[in-house]
């Protein structure tokens, strides 16, 4: 069976500076891993990178089999359904209602244009299906407040069920909560890993907070410098090793340098 997710020599330029240098690694339907790696090393640009956000000079991003750096049009579109993302900034629509953000996620499905994801206009089905997904992160009670009179985790729950509301099968979540309070952010963590795990998700999350990753993460990719340098059971990962992706120095150390899960 194909992998969820398979990444191979992942290049990307801005101009002159070289942000990925050959990204490496690979994540089997239904797995789980934390991203980690210092401000600056490429997380984002790689995490962009898998749905085609941003295009690539060269390597290969497959999903589920199926290589997105030839697609366009409607069979790219097919591939990025496939994706979930969840971003720092939860990119809600701050003045329209929790519900219609979360009808939102509907957008790229087939047969889910703009007219269909408006609440005036929704099928049944559809509205049911997103009243579901704010079931899901117990914030149903708040379908009809307007997104911004909700709390940051709160927020951030509902960008959750959006990405739920597009049926993804691979959800990337790029610092999830970066932007909340330590018992906010544990809480979406929570939730979101119960989530994944409920529904059998594979997920790629990034962190910056080492204790949480190890507590999440049943395996930690560590990019260095644009690209993979750790990539191993979080059991089997000394926190020095992680450490090491912070440091300026270079090193990441020897024993950690090139790692994989796999091996
Ligand atoms: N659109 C862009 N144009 C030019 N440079 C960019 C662009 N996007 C990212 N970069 C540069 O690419 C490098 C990697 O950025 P990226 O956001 O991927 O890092 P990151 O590991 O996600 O960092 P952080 O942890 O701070 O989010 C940085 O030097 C950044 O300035």
């Amino acid at each position: 069976m194909a992998a969820a997710l398979e990444v191979k020599g992942l290049k990307k330029s801005f101009g002159d500076v070289t942000v990925l240098r050959g990204v490496d690694f690979t994540l089997a339907k239904g797995e789980g891993a934390v991203l980690l790696g210092a401000n600056g090393c490429g997380k984002s640009t790689m995490l962009r990178c898998l749905n085609r956000l941003t295009s690539f000079e060269s390597g290969t991003v497959r999903v589920h089999g199926t290589d997105v750096s030839t697609l366009a049009g409607a069979k790219l579109k097919i591939v990025r359904r496939e994706l979930g993302y969840v971003f720092q900034q939860f990119n809600l629509i701050g003045n329209v209602s929790v519900f219609q953000n979360v009808l939102f996620g509907a957008l790229g499905h087939p047969g889910g244009g703009l007219i269909n994801s408006l609440s005036a206009f929704a099928p049944q089905a559809e509205r049911d299906r997103a009243m579901h997904c704010l079931e899901r992160v117990g914030l149903a009670d708040k379908a009809p407040f307007r997104a911004h009179a909700l709390s940051g985790g709160q927020q951030q729950r509902v960008a959750i069920a959006r990405m739920l509301m597009q049926s993804p099968t691979i959800v990337i979540a790029d610092e999830p909560i970066a932007s909340l309070d330590p018992k906010a952010g544990r809480e979406v963590l929570e939730l979101l890993f119960r989530i994944v795990s409920e529904e059998r998700l594979t997920v790629l999350c990034t962190l910056h907070q080492l204790d949480l990753a190890r507590e999440f993460g049943p395996r930690i990719i560590g990019m260095k410098d644009g690209r993979v340098v750790i990539d191993a059971a979080t059991d089997s990962i000394h926190i020095s090793e992680l450490e090491g992706l912070y440091r300026a120095d270079g090193a990441t150390s020897a024993a950690s340098a090139s790692r994989h899960a796999a091996e």
